[in-house]
């Protein structure tokens, strides 16, 4: 399956949102990086059909999306960045609604409930009321019910934002088991979550496509652009408002600072290996003078 989306451009007042965005994308995991108001909302709401782009075209596979009409949006499922629920629904009733919004045929909603609490491990809380719910567990019901249609196209929007780190890995282990044959876009503003799940990582500001690639790809392009230096507090200091900072560790003679810099901050500093957080600040931290 390819989702293309061609030139798409949305305009609100004379500021774009989106500009002449181009992406295609095939069954795997996708992460969607940009800044604060970098487009992505824009770009998953263009995608969803909840706003329609001012130029260019979405196709599946060829076709445009607005002619597939109901049969494409059939194929989409959606966790919005903060989902809301029936708070006096069991989860089980949660779910049974959510199937017959979504038409699934009735000899299958029991099935379907049951292989879907299972793999977001809420089985054990079928029962219990949604509002009595930690955040992590809304979350994991958000994404089941996301995908009670077995949509082929998964968005999902900022899911572990608000997540400690061991339901922050629960669901991302959750989502890694869902590539099989179907797109899946996770917009975050959390590194590491795409660093671990994300076939290829697409980086948008300002409404526009900046880079697509795998993570190699990514850290390879700027490997000469990651710096570490040892130093004291006052030129510590100095390198904090010049350049983008990647990491701050105080030491017992000062400061280790890991820079991203097209060129080199001060003597001393050397090459290391570069991560998903120095591509972030490589195209969207300090601009250089
Ligand atoms: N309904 C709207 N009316 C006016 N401007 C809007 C509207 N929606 C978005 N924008 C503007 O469009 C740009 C892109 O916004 P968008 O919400 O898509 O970014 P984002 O990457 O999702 O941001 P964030 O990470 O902060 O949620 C921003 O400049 C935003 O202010």
């Amino acid at each position: 399956m390819e989702l293309r989306i061609n030139n798409i451009s949305k305009r609100y007042g004379k500021q774009y949102a989106l500009k002449d965005f181009t992406v295609s994308l095939n069954d795997g995991i996708y992460g969607l990086l940009g800044p604060n108001g970098a487009g992505k909302t824009t770009l998953i709401n263009t995608i969803l059909g909840i706003i329609k782009q001012d130029e260019g075209s979405i196709e599946l596979d060829g076709k445009d999306v607005r002619k597939l009409g109901s049969h494409y949006y059939n194929l989409v499922g959606y966790l919005p960045q903060y989902p809301q629920f029936y708070k006096n629904f069991t989860c089980r009733e949660f779910m049974e609604y959510m199937c017959t919004l979504k038409d699934v045929p009735k000899s299958q909603i029991s099935n379907r409930i049951n292989e879907l609490l299972d793999l977001v491990n809420l089985s054990d809380s079928t029962a219990k009321r949604v509002g009595a719910f930690s955040g992590g567990m809304r979350q994991r019901l958000g994404i089941a019910q996301a995908l009670v249609n077995d949509p082929k196209i998964l968005i999902l929007d900022e899911p572990t934002a608000g997540l400690d780190p061991k339901e922050r890995i629960r669901f991302r282990n959750i989502i890694s088991k869902l590539l099989k044959e179907r797109i899946v876009i996770l917009s975050t503003h959390i590194v590491s979550d795409v660093e671990y799940i994300a076939k290829e990582v697409i980086m948008i500001d300002r409404g526009s496509l900046v880079k697509k690639g795998t993570l190699k790809e990514l850290t390879e392009q700027i490997a000469d652009k990651v710096w570490e230096i040892h130093t004291d507090d006052t030129t510590a200091n100095l390198l904090m408002e010049l350049y983008s900072i990647g990491n701050v560790l105080a030491t017992e003679q000062g400061y280790c600072l890991k820079i991203v810099s097209e060129k080199c901050p001060a003597s001393g500093a050397v090459h290391v290996v570069a991560n998903l957080d120095d591509v972030f600040l490589h195209y969207f931290g300090k601009e250089e003078t």
